[in-house]
């Protein structure tokens, strides 16, 4: 081993000695490869214009042409001369290779790639000339354009030798050679290709997708190796360019604005040596269940199972509801962003502050500099100017981040004097939600650098939003509920809406039978009562413990999975399988709820917020005020997405962001959000009520499910006491439960819960049901409640009377 790497080493620098190395410095490169690059087109030009002149050109070619001598060629008497000698005495037309060699070989320097790869490029090209030129000749019979002297000689030489047909057969042998060596080519990918030609044009078209044809693949990789080459060539420097123009300006003694222009991240590229080693993988199939079976042929008889069927027809709302604004578009205000550069060095050169360089990024509402300070100077010296330098711009709103993370510069964010609207129709007609495939999808606004935000909610799993009155929460919420009316299929999503302010989400009641969820027995689905959120909350947690228990006996681990096997027709709905929506729980005004409820909203919120995530239920909750006997300890720690809004003090933005930033923004829909970790600002995408009302007006005239997504129903504490339960409707396990109870002589639900393996509120119900029956006392607060029943036969007395007065 030790050996080997010795070896390795002198073989290292013997090749370090050998190869003389000739180091040019970047000018130097760009000179001698723009120089190469003009040869090689130079070249080009005159080789064409050679098959046009090449006839005109034969008198002044003999000799040596005096200067008098006029040329055809493009390229003159030296155009003339250089194709004649090139493609009549050389290689024929084959040497058209040689001007795009140079060329390359001109890119290649200029732009200081490998040159390993132009080694390779020129000898291949070179073989590919010498094998076209010796081919062309095999069919002239003198000297011709075609082939050159060189190639019409050759095959002359190896005919004398070798004959027509042993030439013709060197010819396919060097063919052959060629495709081995520079595509790694085999026997199999011929035998394929001459397959695929059997097939025939069309098939061949669909068959060059599937992956049996692996072998064929790196022969297309690598004919567009060249192309690559180039490519790449070309993509590098422009990323290479930025930073020299920022150090220019660093280097000035005024710090030169830069604006934005939209380009793209930057990306480094690497090139990878293609493997030598080829390799065959063979995938094990797995093996089918009995019930896979059955799936299968289901879904080859009746296809997937398709939740959307029952309203195939519906029709998602049209991008023309939604208004779009004149001032949409960021104007840039050449003179504002000088004013604001100017009074930021001043500031900072005040307190003794230098700066490198500084860059604006325009946004919709905010303009953030970039400052590079000079080097020593100390970030928290910066963050500590934040007022002064709010002063000196007289501007409200001035956010400095210190230092931007994973960027290590300064951020100051300074208003705009005139904020453009982010138009609802803007965020949904952009590429990024249009093309998402989040489950779902929501736009919520743009970024400072002009993109539009498009985040999952199921990723988050909840969404907590806060802000002070008037600062955009309704219209955040409203850009919400849009994103997803205008993604997700009323099978698909539902939503359940609780607000006590009673007119906010009053819009949505036209697509209750599309898309609002509701409890069997309440008439409307928008819910403005307190006691009815109570008894809807404890309804979601029953939703979710029965999705469980779906997940559980489906084997998944999550609703994707579960529905995805549901549509696969893994999962029998006998069995109490379904199709199951994601469920959004929207609640305005949680501070006015928690102040009237208390513990009764705070326990189900907890409990879904914890719990509900793998199922399919997700929160978002909407305050004004974001105190911390509201923002309980235990939703923050199970909201980790969070949108603020302005507020008025440090205190809520430190509640609702564990950070301050909050109470520095302007207002009007501009907001910060993080999703645990980086705070983004973002300006929320605006949408009007009118607009709100023409889409849920379209959606609403379309033909609907018959009734709103029913939830469980749920027996609050009043209904606990409720004794007129009716025999038919007992439960299945109610004798064994009595019998339980007896046995024990202890009417208490968590016995049942043990012994009969059953959830709180199954329990509860039963225990409900024996009180009807008379066989447990009344609830009596901590305590257990009294059997009445002293044994089985007692027991067995008391339901036959009960069947026989039935
Ligand atoms: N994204 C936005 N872009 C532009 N203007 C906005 C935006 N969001 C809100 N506004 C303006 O702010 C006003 C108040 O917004 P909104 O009704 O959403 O406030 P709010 O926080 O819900 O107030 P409250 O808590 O009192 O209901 C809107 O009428 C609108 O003029």
């Amino acid at each position: 081993m030790a050996k080997k790497t010795t070896k390795k080493k002198t073989t290292k620098t013997s090749e370090k000695l050998k190869r003389p190395s000739l180091k040019l410095s970047s000018q130097q490169k760009l000179i001698f490869g723009s120089l190469l690059i003009i040869l090689g087109v130079l070249l080009f030009i005159s080789f064409l214009s050679f098959l046009f002149t090449g006839k005109a050109d034969q008198s002044i070619l003999s000799e040596f042409p005096s200067r008098d001598a006029e040329a055809e060629n493009w390229a003159r008497l030296l155009g003339a001369k250089v194709s004649d000698l090139f493609i009549t005495r050389g290689f024929g037309i084959p040497s058209f290779i040689f001007s795009g060699l140079l060329f390359l070989s001109g890119v290649y320097v200029t732009l200081n790639l490998k040159m390993s790869r132009l080694r390779k490029h020129w000898i291949w090209g070179t073989l590919i000339v010498i094998w076209l030129s010796i081919f062309f000749g095999f069919f002239t019979h003198k000297y011709d354009v075609l082939g050159g002297t060189i190639g019409y000689e050759m095959n002359q030489f190896f005919q004398d030798y070798i004959g027509k047909i042993g030439t013709a057969l060197l010819l396919v042998f060097g063919l052959i050679t060629y495709m081995a060596i520079r595509f790694k080519a085999t026997g199999d990918t011929f035998v394929n290709v001459f397959k695929r030609a059997k097939k025939g044009v069309t098939s061949e078209f669909k068959t060059e997708a599937t992956p049996e044809e692996d072998t064929i693949a790196p022969i297309d990789n690598s004919l567009s190796e060249e192309a690559e080459a180039i490519k790449s060539a070309f993509e590098i420097p422009l990323e290479n360019l930025e930073p020299t123009i920022a150090k220019h300006s660093s280097r000035d003694s005024k710090p030169e604005i830069k604006k934005p222009t939209p380009k793209p991240v930057p990306e480094v590229k690497m090139v990878v040596d293609e493997p030598k080693v080829e390799m065959e993988v063979e995938t094990a199939k797995e093996e089918k269940s009995e019930s896979d079976n059955l799936a299968d042929k289901l879904v080859e008889d009746f296809g997937q199972f398709d939740p959307t069927l029952e309203l195939s027809n519906f029709q998602f709302p049209t991008l023309d509801l939604l208004k779009k604004y004149d001032n949409e578009g960021i104007a840039i205000n050449q003179e504002e962003l000088e004013e604001n550069k100017n009074r930021i060095v001043e500031t900072l050169n005040n307190y003794k502050i230098g700066i490198q360089s500084i860059k604006a990024t325009i946004g919709p509402t905010v303009t953030l500099y970039e400052i590079v300070p000079d080097a020593g100077v100390r970030i928290s010296k910066i963050k500590n100017l934040e007022d002064d330098i709010a002063l000196s711009l007289s501007a409200l709103g001035i956010r400095i981040i210190a230092p931007i993370p994973g960027k290590g510069t300064i951020g100051i964010e300074v208003p705009n004097k005139n904020a453009t609207i982010v138009s609802m129709h803007s965020a949904i007609a952009s590429q990024k939600f249009q093309s998402s495939k989040m489950q779902l999808p929501i736009a919520l606004g743009k970024t400072i650098s002009n993109e539009t935000l498009v985040v999952d909610l199921a990723k988050m799993p909840h969404l907590l939003m806060a802000g002070a009155t008037g600062q955009g929460k309704s219209v955040g919420l409203n850009a919400v509920l849009t994103s997803l009316l205008y993604k997700k299929h009323p099978a698909e999503v539902k939503f359940v809406l609780v607000d006590p302010k009673k007119v906010e989400l009053t819009l949505f009641n036209k697509i209750e039978r599309h898309y609002l969820a509701k409890l069997p027995d309440s008439e409307d689905a928008i819910i403005t009562d307190n006691t009815k959120v109570i008894n809807t909350l404890n309804s979601l947690c029953i939703e979710m413990d029965n999705r469980y228990e779906l997940l559980k006996n489906a084997f998944c681990r999550n609703i994707a999975e579960y529905n995805k096997k549901f549509k696969a027709r893994k999962l029998n709905p006998n069995d109490g399988h379904q199709f199951l929506p994601y469920i959004v729980l929207v609640v305005d005004e949680f501070a006015d709820l928690i102040m009237t409820a208390g513990k009764e909203v705070e326990t189900p919120i907890a409990r879904l917020a914890q719990l509900a995530r793998a199922i399919g239920i997700h929160l978002i909750i909407a305050t004004q005020r974001p105190s911390v006997n509201v923002i309980t300890g235990i939703i923050k720690a199970n909201f980790p997405a969070r949108i603020a809004f302005r507020v008025t003090s440090k205190i809520d933005s430190r509640t609702i962001l564990d950070g301050s930033g909050a109470d520095q923004l302007i207002g009007r829909g501009d907001m910060l959000y993080t999703q645990g970790n980086d705070m983004i600002r973002i300006q929320c995408a605006f949408v009007d009520t009118p607009e709100v009302e023409k889409i849920t007006e379209f959606i609403g005239a379309q033909k609907a499910y018959p009734d709103a997504y029913l939830l469980p129903e749920y027996v609050g504490e009043e209904g606990g006491t409720n004794l007129d339960i009716d025999i038919a409707d007992r439960d299945k396990l109610f004798r064994e439960a009595a019998e339980i109870i007896v046995t024990a002589q202890q009417g208490s639900a968590s016995l049942l819960q043990r012994k009969l393996k059953l959830g709180y509120n199954r329990a509860g119900r039963i225990i409900d049901q024996l009180e009807a029956a008379g066989i447990v006392g009344p609830f009596e607060g901590s305590k257990a409640r009294q059997v009445l029943v002293p044994d089985f036969v007692a027991l067995d007395q008391l339901l036959e009377n009960e069947t026989n007065n039935d």
